[in-house]
């Protein structure tokens, strides 16, 4: 035993090294990192890929992104997927998390047409990851909507659902014999801020309205292609299929009934709304808010609720329809009542369920400007989601820290020791959590923040033609953590050289 874990063993106080150090990971549970098409792809129009809405909206509104960049060039993994494979062995992660890109594979959008250089590029990258025993899970939409698509209304349209369903038939068809991993939906709640707010493509900022209504078109495009892969693929493929929500922790300002039911609103209008539909026992939007939004769209003159709800047979055809639960984490939160203010957006979910939040000024900075330490913050979410569906097999699908350029990344570091000490936390109290990808393998193109905020275990070097990738500190941790299985306060990398260990 190591001096300082002895210290503490015997002062039972501890920081960073801990007595906790020996607690490994379950043999179940699986590692891994994560990457989406367009943060990392670039090749925006090479080989017959047609336009996305980040395309059309970074070439036609530059300075809706901080640093006036965009994702034609990003990490060029297009040209450099085999070099991503080599990180990926160098680390000696098991799943490798990464998006299709819709519009490389179907440039219009529909069916019609298949780009089959778009197949190709995922084929290789698939089969490469495959010759070193490294499992892919693909996103199968990742926020990258063809603009054709858009033009048609994209998550507004009710047809949406017919749209994604030829697209992930294709995407099963093309690389379900080899991927056994699928999530359909990357963080909803994200992909619908692009129609109830200027925060994501397409910016639509039909607050209040587009939001809710891209919410029920895309947890039905959701369900059509779980129930496809159920009758079509999974006879002969055997894989699984899941939905990523992206879930913040959240505590009551104070120990007030008001504000303990503050956390629950909260958590039904930013995520429940999402994962309700289809993991709760009942199904269909969270009750409180449905009753939320229909009394307030009531006080506005609106003859009908703002939050288009379902049938009972909508319901029922959603329910169910995810093999795990694959959850994004990063931010955290005090919520409160008391907090609301009226300067919110009306009408808007926040405005709907009158709560506010706040974020002490002594939690940590990331580089995000949305993202601060919450201490504990991984324990308390995945708490949360075990007390809500308590059955759900949970993949951690993202989670990671924001810096600026810069390879010794000592907060990275702490970053990822104490989020997976809270998920050795959860999983001693029951929580069945099954993996942890981290996000990111390398720097990528960080949506409206562009290059300026850098989330990955390895830099890249932006204004090197080749984008160099180089492992920062936080890189040899976590690969010490696979490795091991447990984490250890105390290890530091013997040189900053990477190498890929025996039979990766
Ligand atoms: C850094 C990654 O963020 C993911 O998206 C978000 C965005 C905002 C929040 N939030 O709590 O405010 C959480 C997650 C996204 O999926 C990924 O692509 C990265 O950009």
């Amino acid at each position: 035993m190591k001096l300082a874990v002895l210290l503490c063993s015997i002062l039972a106080v501890c920081h960073g090294a801990n007595v906790k150090q020996t607690r490994t990971f379950p043999n179940y549970f699986v590692f891994g990192v994560g990457t989406a098409a367009y943060q990392i792809e670039g090749a925006w129009n090479e080989d017959g890929k047609g336009e996305n809405i980040w395309d059309y909206m970074t070439h036609t509104n530059p300075s809706a992104i901080a640093d006036l960049t965009n994702g034609d060039i990003a990490c060029d993994s297009y040209h450099n997927y085999k070099r991503d494979v080599e990180m990926l062995r160098e680390l000696g992660v098991s799943v490798y998390r990464f998006s299709v890109s819709w519009s490389r594979i179907l440039p219009q959008g529909l069916s019609n047409y298949v780009n089959e250089a778009g197949i190709a590029y995922y084929n290789n990258l698939i089969n490469e990851l495959l010759k070193y025993n490294i499992q892919p899970m693909i996103t199968i939409y990742h926020w990258d909507l063809p603009q054709r698509l858009q033009e048609l209304g994209g998550f507004l349209n009710p047809l949406i659902a017919e749209w994604f369903e030829d697209y992930a038939r294709i995407v099963f068809r093309s690389f379900g014999d080899r991927v056994k991993y699928f999530v359909t939906f990357n963080e909803p709640s994200e992909v619908c801020s692009g129609y109830g707010s200027l925060g994501k493509a397409p910016m639509l900022n039909e607050t209040g309205f587009g939001d809710y209504l891209c919410a029920k078109n895309l947890l039905l495009a959701h369900a059509r292609a779980y129930h496809l892969y159920n009758n079509e693929f999974r006879p002969t493929q055997g894989g699984v299929v899941g939905f990523i929500v992206s879930v913040g922790s959240t505590a009551p300002l104070s120990d007030s009934d008001e504000d303990k039911y503050a956390v629950e609103l909260y958590a039904q209008a930013t995520w429940g709304i999402y994962a309700d539909p289809i993991y709760s026992k009942e199904g269909g939007f969270p009750k409180e808010l449905v009753e939320r939004v229909a009394a307030k769209s009531a006080a506005q003159g609106y003859s009908r609720s703002r939050l288009p709800d379902f049938t009972e047979e909508e319901k029922a055809f959603i329910l169910g329809t995810s093999d795990f639960f694959g959850v994004n984490h990063y931010s955290g939160t005090y919520v409160s009542q008391s907090l609301y203010t009226s300067q919110h957006a009306i009408p808007s979910s926040l405005d709907d369920i009158e709560v506010g939040t706040y974020s002490p000024d002594e939690w940590l900075q990331s580089a995000s400007w949305w993202f601060k330490l919450m201490p504990n913050s991984v324990y308390i979410f995945l708490k949360h989601i075990h007390a809500r569906y308590p059955d759900v097999r949970i993949y951690i699908t993202e989670n990671g820290w924001s810096t600026r350029e810069g390879i010794m990344d000592d907060e990275r570091v702490d970053y990822y020791r104490s989020a997976l000490e809270g998920v050795l936390d959860a999983i001693d109290e029951g929580v069945k959590v099954h993996g942890y990808l981290a996000w990111s393998l390398m720097d990528n193109f960080e949506w409206m923040a562009g290059y300026s905020e850098r989330f990955g275990l390895y830099e890249v070097d932006y204004e090197d033609p080749n984008r160099t990738r180089t492992p920062r500190k936080s890189a040899f941790i976590y690969k010490n953590i696979m490795k091991t299985r447990l984490i250890d306060h105390e290890y530091e990398p013997e040189s900053y050289v990477m190498t890929i260990d025996e039979g990766r």
